[in-house]
């Protein structure tokens, strides 16, 4: 439904996405994960029509976005990051406006704006101006507007920014109900969000994808790669000295220090499991092992893993 070849778009000479392939099949919600600047509204601008590709190939359900832009438009809801609303319109007003402007055939525009309005539970507030609409609540009216036109796909960036934690919920739920008859590329830096509402990630950073898979799939790429979490009675330089000897055990880290105590975390080398040597090596020196745990990596980790420098370069070192 969603296919990019080989899209670029610079501006003048500064990189927005570089050489993206993404390809998301009908009814599959997908999640554009990246830290600020890493290219998510430069794509989601893209798949639109609002802004054009550099260099490659966007289609929407077969039409490429720049030489059918119309027919690829009116498949496309989109939920921009800041949506603008009109504060002076009434909800109803205003999605009636929208659906004419997408539009919808004159006889059908009442009928589209009254079941959208009871799909997002606006129905309430019809009559309220949007200005004086909670942040939830003109959350849902740019959602509203999105799929008035019973679009194929739902492009959202940010889709919850800005929201509390009850509205936070409240969205999510309702797109979750969106993906069962939308195809949804959503964009987010909040991992919570992507696992919980996406079959598929992508994980993008300075403008290239880095990875897709299945949010359990990239968590279980790096597993093995687990940590360890220990806290030793002891000297701390001696503690470290010592536990950076262990076979498997990669790099050490104070987490924590108190009064004749230091709490550890521990990269472990992939596979491997030091722990029962480490108990060894510490009981042999007389220093008591408080606590000791081992943490399976989740998608958070392979976030950043995949987005920071310094982590990348550690994990090329432990390739190599
Ligand atoms: N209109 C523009 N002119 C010049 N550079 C731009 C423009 N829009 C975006 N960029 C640059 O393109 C890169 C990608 O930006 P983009 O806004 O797509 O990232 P993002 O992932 O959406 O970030 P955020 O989460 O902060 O919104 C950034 O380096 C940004 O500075």
């Amino acid at each position: 439904m969603i296919e990019l070849e080989r899209v670029s778009k610079y501006y003048g000479n500064r990189v927005g996405v570089d050489d993206l392939n993404l390809s998301v099949p009908k009814g599959q919600i997908l999640g554009l994960l990246g830290p600020n600047g890493a290219g998510k509204t430069t794509t989601m601008r893209l798949i639109t029509g609002y802004l054009e590709p550099t260099k490659g190939k966007i289609t929407i359900a077969g039409y490429d976005v720049v030489e059918d832009g119309l027919k690829a438009r009116r498949r496309i809801g989109y939920l921009p990051e800041n949506p603008p609303v009109y504060p002076d319109m009434s909800v109803e007003g205003y999605l009636t406006f929208v659906a004419r402007i997408r539009e919808v055939p004159r006889s059908e525009v009442t009928q589209a704006v009254q079941h959208v309005m009871g799909r997002l539970e606006l129905t309430n507030v019809r009559k309220r101006l949007i200005g004086r609409l909670s942040k939830g609540y003109k959350q849902r009216v740019g959602l509203a507007q999105a799929i008035v036109h019973t679009p194929d796909v739902l492009v959202l960036d940010e889709p919850s920014s800005g929201l509390d934690p009850k509205q936070i919920t409240e969205i999510r739920e309702l797109i979750r109900e969106l993906g069962k008859e939308h195809t949804v590329i959503l964009s987010s830096h909040i991992l919570p969000e992507v696992s919980a509402l996406c079959e598929q990630v992508a994980i993008i950073n300075k403008g290239k994808i880095v990875a897709v898979d299945r949010p359990k799939s990239l968590a279980q790429h790096i597993q093995g790669s687990a940590t360890l979490k220990a806290t030793v009675k002891g000297p701390r330089e001696d503690v470290v000295r010592t536990v950076q000897q262990v076979e498997g055990v990669l790099a050490v880290k104070v987490t924590k220090e108190g009064e004749g105590y230091v709490s550890l975390s521990l990269d472990v080398v992939k596979g491997s499991d030091p722990r029962e040597e480490l108990f060894y090596t510490l009981a042999g020196r007389d220093w008591p092992l408080l606590e000791l745990t081992r943490q399976e990596a989740n998608l958070e980790d392979v976030f950043l893993q995949l987005t920071t420098e310094e982590a990348g370069a550690k994990e090329g070192q432990r390739r190599a």
